[in-house]
């Protein structure tokens, strides 16, 4: 997990604190923050490895399928269901974490099942007869504001109080710029490596786009980004000119680019190769040039002749 951010840094604790019990957490962020990461680190750390984890995306399946996903079915239940019957994700997940992904997107018939199942600590398959004792802990995640959801009724106060018992609310990008560049370092580093290339630096002003980006996908964002100017950048520094056809340059980052530009610092031997040059090209490559454009640069024949040598000019 990269960050080093104050913002960052108190969520990796408050996530650490929260790892050492099973009390549910509920992880609020934009999209593409990476609360899906946290759900999982959460729950990796200090465990043996053969604990169930198991994930349940609320806003990817539809309603009429949620509920048996959630809590399994008997034999029979319904038309269609298997002869076997088939245990839910609650079911799958005993012993362990079930982690309820876009919560916010929950139908409220069935939040009020799982507010059930949390006070009971017992789930029933649908169609099922015998309650199922479960002992899972549960981390939900959603980029809604529920509290506001709460206010339109539109999510159980109940059970937004049983899931919130630790918060983790994770920054937006644009509220900790400074982890940017950590990131696009770890992220240069990931896809060199898969592409199996020398890692890439990059410029400056390259840098100060993407620092000042506004990443409304945040890390998603980013990461995607990173890819492609790793597949677009041909040479060994990713430059201004890649990254701007990803990203447009808004009024502030034109101007960074060009104050950059302005204070760019060349090294001295380049600047003086680049006088004598000039000096070559105005008076010509002839002794008698040469002598007037040692006169120019203010310098002795003798130093202009060991300098075109140096500098293999000529
Ligand atoms: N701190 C971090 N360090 C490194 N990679 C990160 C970090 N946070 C997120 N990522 C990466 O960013 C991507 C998005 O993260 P993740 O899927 O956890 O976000 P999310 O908030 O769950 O997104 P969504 O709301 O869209 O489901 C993933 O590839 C994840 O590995």
């Amino acid at each position: 997990m990269i960050g080093e951010s104050q913002e960052f840094t108190d969520i990796i604790e408050m996530s650490k604190k929260a790892a050492n019990f099973t009390s549910n957490v509920l992880i609020l962020g934009e999209s593409g923050t990476g609360k899906e990461l946290f759900a999982r680190s959460i729950h990796n750390y200090n465990k043996p490895i053969s604990t169930p984890f198991i994930a349940i995306n609320c806003a990817a399946i539809p309603e009429s399928l949620l509920e048996s996903e959630l809590f399994g079915y008997e034999e029979g239940a319904f038309t269609g269901a298997k002869q076997t019957g088939k245990p839910g994700k609650f079911e799958l997940a005993n012993g362990g974490t079930i982690f309820l992904d876009e919560i916010g997107d929950m139908p409220l018939h069935l939040q009020a099942k799982i507010l059930r199942v949390l006070q009971d600590r017992t789930i029933e398959r649908i169609g099922g007869i015998n309650p199922i004792p479960i002992n899972v802990r549960v981390i939900a995640a959603t980029n809604k504001n529920l509290m506001k959801m709460v206010e339109n009724k539109e999510f159980r106060e109940d059970l937004y109080y049983r899931l919130n018992v630790f918060n983790i609310t994770i920054p937006s990008l644009r509220e900790r710029p400074g982890d940017i560049p950590l990131l696009i370092d770890y992220f240069l580093d990931m896809y060199c490596n898969k592409f199996g290339v020398a890692k890439k630096g990059i410029e400056a002003g390259a840098m100060a786009i993407l620092i000042n980006h506004q990443w409304k996908g945040n890390i998603r964002e980013l990461q995607n980004t990173i890819e492609y100017l790793c597949c677009i950048c041909e040479d060994d520094i990713i430059e201004v000119e890649n990254v701007r056809s990803k990203i447009p340059l808004n009024d502030y980052t034109e101007m960074v680019i060009k104050e950059d530009e302005i204070i760019e610092i060349i090294p001295i031997d380049e600047l003086e190769k680049r006088e004598i040059k000039k000096a070559l090209d105005k008076y010509g490559h002839t002794t008698v040039g040469k002598l007037q454009a040692a006169q120019a640069l203010n310098i002795g024949k003798s130093t202009l002749y060991r300098k075109l040598k140096e500098y293999n000019i000529d």
